[in-house]
């Protein structure tokens, strides 16, 4: 399966230098605003640093995106268009409810699928196997520190309360997990996200309560490196996610 990656950040790095040696995985293009990230990133893959977009998504039979949510409505209208499948990784973009069924509708009359990746989160599966049995409520805690929110400050402070939809227009590049749960319990779920200087993890406490009983979990994730927003429990799911599409036997549904 040949993938074009929108986006050759912190996400991107690891599943290229995680996957060289996957013989069912060839990431061969690699497209960013910035071109010498591309360049070096398709270096070290022995890829295509894309110039011309168009011409990735013919090349390529995925597009896997792991940019920002404006580069999903800028792009997945024309991935999906051409009958390729795509990943995204931006999800937040997907709770515009308008710009949500147009892209189902594209993907359904092109024949072409979108993967939403669990991310930086643990229980989507258990999330979705309840989701239609009278689920009351869901909720999200989500705690990083200064540094992963951006901001400067030496006490606790909760920066946000609210609904998810809400959430991924203030934070777009903090809170995605929100828009996947919301999206797996197709429930605008409530989210609170706090700043804390006492941690080095971003963490993220679900729970969630209906007629099958109560589950919570917490996700106590290590940042990347190369951008500490970011979980490095995401791009292990986009990859786990790339390698199910070989798998004979499907587990954990
Ligand atoms: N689903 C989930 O659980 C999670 C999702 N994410 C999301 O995944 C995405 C990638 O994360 P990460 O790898 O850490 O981000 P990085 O900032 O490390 O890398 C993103 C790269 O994509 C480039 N880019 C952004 N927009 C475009 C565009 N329109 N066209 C071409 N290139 C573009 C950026 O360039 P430039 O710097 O010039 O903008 C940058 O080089 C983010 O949107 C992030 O919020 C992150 C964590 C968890
Ligand atoms: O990686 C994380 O911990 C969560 C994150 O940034 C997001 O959901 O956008």
């Amino acid at each position: 399966m040949k993938v074009g990656l929108i986006g050759c950040g912190a996400i991107a790095n690891i599943i290229v230098t995680s996957t060289l040696d996957d013989e069912n995985i060839e990431i061969t293009h690699f497209f960013d605003n910035d071109v010498e990230r591309a360049e070096n990133l398709a270096s070290i893959a022995n890829g295509i640093a894309v110039i011309d977009f168009d011409k990735m998504v013919r090349e390529v039979d995925l597009v896997l995106e792991c940019a920002s949510p404006s580069s999903v409505v800028e792009y997945a209208p024309k991935v999906l268009s051409s009958g390729r499948d795509m990943i995204i990784m931006s999800i937040g973009a997907l709770m515009d409810k308008e710009f949500y069924t147009s892209i189902s509708k594209i993907a359904k009359d092109n024949n072409s699928r979108v993967h939403l990746p669990s991310g930086a989160v643990v229980g989507l599966d258990g999330l979705k196997a309840v989701s239609n049995f009278n689920l009351h409520e869901v909720n999200l805690v989500t705690r990083k520190s200064p540094k992963s929110l951006g901001r400067e400050i030496d006490k606790e402070e909760v920066l946000f309360e609210g609904k998810a939809s809400d959430a991924v227009k203030e934070f777009p590049y903090n809170i995605n997990v929100a828009a996947t749960i919301s999206l797996a319990c197709n429930m605008d779920i409530n989210v609170k996200i706090i700043v804390d200087p006492n941690v080095d993890r971003n963490v993220h406490e679900i729970s969630a309560i209906g007629d099958f009983g109560e589950f919570k979990t917490t996700t106590m994730n290590y940042p990347c490196a190369a951008n500490p927003k970011t979980s490095m429990l995401a791009a292990l799911s986009a990859i786990n996610l790339l390698r199910s599409f070989n798998e004979t036997i499907s587990v954990g549904f």
